[in-house]
């Protein structure tokens, strides 16, 4: 099967790559112009990612590409809620692989809060995230086999709330059915308010999930709640 034999809706757009390198290129070029149009246009933009293993080689990518990075922030679309220093914080990957070359001067905003509950730290986010520009400029969504996307997750407690429209908060916390559980998610309405939408998926595996999607429900596989336009599918092998 090809995306190309997707049947997808008006205004999504499928690229289709010939491996991982092309896809991290392709989509770094995209994500820059959109970023450099925004500073030049409004002085400042603003830019969300997920974390995950997927995203590496973009991320280095875009970290190279010449804009003033200074005037962007940066935030994740979710974060487990473990501390930075952690081999599963999106922080951590996001300082590791993004956060330098020319795009080290950015600035990032995460999700991570110390906090006594994952109730309060994701109270603590939402409050953080009333800093970044909205509407995002750029936003970057992965997704798991299982068509979760951010940290949104089927069938997930909570989850009708945060795929709300009018949903009120920004973050909110969610429970992953692998480790780390504890995790803190962007909701519906910022994520889908973004100027650029990106899909990043490999695999036939993922385009399988993908084309299921199609004709899910979201509570059953949340990125149905995001393939409509102007969503970008950026996909390789
Ligand atoms: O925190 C996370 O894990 C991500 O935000 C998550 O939503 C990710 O995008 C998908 O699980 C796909 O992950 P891979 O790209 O590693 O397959």
């Amino acid at each position: 099967m090809a995306i190309s034999e997707l049947d997808l809706p008006t205004g999504v757009v499928a690229h289709s790559l010939a491996d991982a390198a092309g896809q991290a290129r392709l989509m770094a070029d995209d994500a820059a112009k959109v970023l450099n149009y925004a500073v030049r246009t409004h002085g400042v933009a603003s830019l969300v990612v997920s974390g995950g293993r997927s995203p590496v080689p973009f991320f280095e990518e875009l970290s190279r590409r010449e804009l003033d990075w200074s005037r962007v922030q940066i935030s994740l679309a979710d974060e487990r809620w473990v501390p930075p220093s952690d081999a599963a914080s999106n922080e951590g990957l996001v300082r590791r692989h993004l956060l330098q070359n020319a795009a080290a001067v950015a600035q990032f905003i995460g999700l991570y809060h110390p906090a006594a509950t994952l109730e309060e730290a994701a109270q603590l986010a939402d409050r953080r995230l009333a800093e970044l520009g909205q509407p995002i400029d750029v936003l970057v969504l992965g997704m798991g086999d299982d068509g979760h996307t951010a940290s949104l997750f089927p069938d997930s407690a909570r989850l009708d709330h945060a795929l709300r429209a009018d949903c009120p908060d920004r973050c909110v916390a969610m429970c992953a059915p692998t480790e780390p559980r504890e995790r803190l998610s962007m909701t519906y309405p910022l994520l889908a308010s973004a100027r650029m939408q990106c899909l990043a998926i490999q695999g036939m595996t993922k385009l399988e999930t993908l084309r299921q999607a199609l004709n899910a429900d979201a509570l059953r596989m949340p990125i149905r709640a995001f393939i409509h336009s102007p969503l970008e599918i950026y996909w390789c092998p």
